[in-house]
């Protein structure tokens, strides 16, 4: 396994709990619920292909978030940390259909300076992403998973992405893109301190 998002070291996913013959079943009914033949040659690997697929898509709901950020350490440190454009990956719960874009993490360690490695900000980002979602409960997921572990002076997640929901089917306004925050602890309480960090997201 690798570090608590469910991948193993060769990025393949182990998601234990995944039932892969019912998602198989449920594919296959799709299909024939389409008037599709599931039995035509382009389409008899499908609904194995497909729960796969859902099995690796879903990967965030088999593992504890705060595995992931297990390992801190203390580094001395009080000022903002700040990683930006991390890759989203995720499906709205509503269609299972794809939601993408970046999200922006930064927090001011505490008084011991407890601060997690870079990357584990990104693996929390897929843990919480891995899953149906709706991108508001993803960012806030993951700024209390912060709160939680690393009891930081204050934390604040941007997430910005575009819902194919609302672009290749519905309302189809493709290229329209959502922005939601989640602030904790002194970017709540300070006005001059969200705005720093966010004109630090920004590139301004
Ligand atoms: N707040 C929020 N809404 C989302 C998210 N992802 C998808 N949605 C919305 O979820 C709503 C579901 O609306 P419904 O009226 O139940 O479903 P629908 O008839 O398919 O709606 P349309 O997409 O408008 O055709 C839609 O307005 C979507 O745009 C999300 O992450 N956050
Ligand atoms: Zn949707």
């Amino acid at each position: 396994m690798g570090a608590g998002d469910g991948s193993r070291p060769d990025g393949s996913f182990h998601a234990p709990n995944f039932d892969q013959a019912r998602a198989e079943a449920a594919i296959r009914e799709l299909l024939l619920a389409a008037g599709e033949d599931p039995d035509r040659d382009g389409l008899k690997d499908t609904p194995a292909r497909v729960a796969r697929s859902y099995r690796e898509l879903f990967a965030g709901l088999y593992t504890d978030p705060d595995e992931v950020l297990s390992k801190t350490f203390d580094e001395a440190h009080e000022e903002l940390v700040l990683v930006r454009d991390i890759p989203v990956y995720s499906q709205c719960e509503h269609h299972l259909l794809p939601f993408h874009g970046y999200a922006h993490i930064g927090y001011i360690p505490n008084s011991q300076g407890r601060v997690t490695g870079l990357s584990k900000l990104a693996r929390l980002v897929d843990l919480y992403a891995k899953r149906p979602q709706v991108q508001e409960r993803l960012t806030s997921q993951v700024a209390d998973a912060l709160v939680r572990r690393l009891e930081p002076r204050g934390v604040i997640v941007v997430v910005d992405a575009e819902h194919l929901c609302m672009g290749m089917r519905g309302v189809r306004k493709a290229g329209s893109t959502t922005t939601t925050s989640a602030v904790r602890g002194i970017f709540r309480s300070s006005a001059s301190s969200r705005s720093e960090a966010l004109s630090l997201i920004r590139g301004r």
